[in-house]
């Protein structure tokens, strides 16, 4: 059976979220953050991404991590990807140029959309959204997905998803990176049309099942 590592408080939300849109069997391995482990080594400690366990099965030492039939498969956008082909169904790639799309917004979601709205959420969590310092380092990352906001903008004025007509994969990726930049409740103002698909895809009961799963987890 398709085995998940990874809890919801992290990258795993995004193959999480997938798995419950298409309610598909699987056993879940809520492997954390050694990080957020008081003392990741100890005999007390919970299963962590520097438990010896866990980096026998993925030896880079992040979640979330695939492992089926033998495949292990690491990036969380490569397993939702992998899943979409493979059992998805309507969420997944119909044809060759589907499947070349939704590599496409897949890797510009990871690249040009996920490192700045990461540092957003990572500003805000801390607290440093308060401090000038903060606000302009917000501003900053804010300016580098101009670009890609108006890209997005323009596409979602004429078409309700990425691919095909229909929520897919594709959307779900990039929806799960840019939600980080929602930190920042200004930073979608000038991309309505964005800011309604978001909506689309955030309304849908798995990603809300997704997120009370998220919620349910300790912070
Ligand atoms: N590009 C990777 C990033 C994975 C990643 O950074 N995972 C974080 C959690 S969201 C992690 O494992 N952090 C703990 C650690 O590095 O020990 C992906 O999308 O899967």
């Amino acid at each position: 059976m398709l085995k998940i590592y990874g809890v919801y408080r992290s990258r795993a939300s995004r193959p999480l979220w997938l798995l419950a849109e298409l309610d598909l069997p699987f056993e879940h391995v809520p492997v954390i953050q050694a990080n957020r482990v008081a003392h990741p080594h100890g005999p007390e400690a919970p299963l962590n991404t520097a438990s010896a366990a866990y980096l026998a099965v993925n030896p880079l030492g992040q979640i979330p991590c695939l492992e089926e039939e033998g495949l292990i498969l690491t990036e969380s956008l490569a397993i939702t990807l992998h899943i979409a082909r493979t059992q998805g169904g309507q969420l997944g790639p119909r044809s060759e140029p589907e499947d070349a799309l939704m590599v496409s917004w897949s890797l510009f979601a990871a690249t040009a959309v996920e490192p700045p709205a990461l540092e957003i959420q990572l500003i805000q969590r801390s607290g440093g959204g308060t401090s000038p310092e903060g606000q302009a380092a917000i501003a900053i990352a804010a300016e580098r997905l101009r670009r890609p906001l108006a890209r997005l903008e323009r596409h979602f004025a004429a078409e309700d998803y990425l691919v095909g007509g229909r929520f897919t994969v594709a959307d779900l990726n990039l929806a799960e990176t840019l939600r980080y930049g929602q930190a920042h409740p200004a930073l979608l103002e000038p991309f309505p049309a964005v800011a309604a698909w978001l909506d689309r895809c955030q309304s849908r009961p798995a990603f809300r099942l997704m997120m009370e799963r998220r919620a349910a987890e300790p912070e």
